[in-house]
């Protein structure tokens, strides 16, 4: 599903001593089906763009739109759209609520109304994506799990509604490295299957580098840079003035760059590690293994 945000701008706490302009007249296109990872440093406006997707928040001023559905300051996002647009809060563990995690993972597509039997078949398939043995889980408290099963479970919550669009605030946040890798690898498996759009803000570049095909840098309440991730990652000194890593590959071939002789430098290109070691093993001419 295309999205497009068209001069939008957010303004908390309007006319109060308190009023606080979030997001500044920000106009961008994400085409349907990209995986675009939003960064930015704390209080740079992430979590406000994106809860404007699912309804959350409404423009103050501009245009938001999301498919065939448009949001002004006026209308709303339609209900029946809502459930096109998965969002996964930061901590999304702390919404788990039911006695067992199928009751759980079922809640949001009962809201929906949606028959039983399919709802069951949605609630299996869900948790089986998130790696969760649907027969060993589903009847268990989800606040007797470990903190990484909790996260997967309320990350199955939001893919039992089959969205178009999964967005998701920091899905990593406060997990071990193990953990990480589960939730994102899943979620970019179901993201290429399912063929959906994906946003995923994060502070990590390396799962920025790793997963998006788009980058949109904020700053203030503005896109300040965007582009693919090797366009936004050659970029290394604007994003240091903005307090921003680059991934330690980025790092690792620009100090290279630096040694050797223009004619054998590295294309700035190569920001994944994969693609680094794969272009160092060709020029030293080893084969790859496998
Ligand atoms: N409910 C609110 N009321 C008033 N101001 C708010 C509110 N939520 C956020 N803000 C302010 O809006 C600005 C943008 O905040 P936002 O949470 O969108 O940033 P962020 O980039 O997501 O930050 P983080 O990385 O810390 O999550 C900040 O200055 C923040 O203090």
């Amino acid at each position: 599903m295309q999205i497009t945000f068209d001069q939008v701008s957010h303004i908390y706490a309007k006319g109060t001593p308190f009023e606080r302009v979030a997001l500044h007249n920000i106009s961008l296109t994400i085409p349907s089906g990209s995986f675009v990872g939003i960064i930015g440093h704390t209080g740079s406006g992430k979590s406000t763009l994106i809860q404007h997707l699912n309804g959350l928040l409404m423009p103050s001023s501009g245009q938001i739109t999301l498919g065939d559905a448009v949001i002004t300051p006026k209308r709303r996002l339609p209900h029946a759209q809502r459930r096109d647009i998965g969002l996964v809060f930061q901590y999304p563990e702390h919404q788990l609520f039911e006695e067992t995690v199928a009751k759980d993972v079922a809640f949001g597509p009962l809201n929906f109304d949606l028959p039983t039997e399919m709802v069951e078949a949605r609630v299996k398939e869900s948790l089986e994506i998130v790696g969760l043995d649907y027969a060993t889980i589903k009847d268990r408290s989800p606040f007797h799990l470990s903190g990484g099963q909790m996260r997967r479970v309320a990350l199955a919550g939001v893919l039992a509604m089959q969205p178009k669009v999964l967005v998701l605030d920091e899905p990593t946040a406060g997990l071990d490295p193990a953990g990480r890798v589960t939730i994102l690898e899943g979620i970019y498996r179901i993201h290429r299957e399912q063929n959906l759009t994906t946003l995923l803000v994060t502070h990590s570049m390396e799962e920025a580098a790793r997963y998006a095909d788009y980058l949109l840098v904020m700053a203030q309440g503005q896109v300040a840079m965007q582009g693919k991730p090797e366009e936004v990652f050659m970029q290394v000194d604007r994003l240091r003035e903005l307090s921003l890593d680059v991934p330690e590959t980025v790092a690792l071939v620009s100090q290279m760059n630096h040694l050797l002789p223009d004619k054998a430098s590295l294309p700035s290109s190569l920001y994944r590690e994969e693609e680094l070691i794969a272009h160092l093993l060709e020029r030293l001419s080893v084969p790859k293994e496998g």
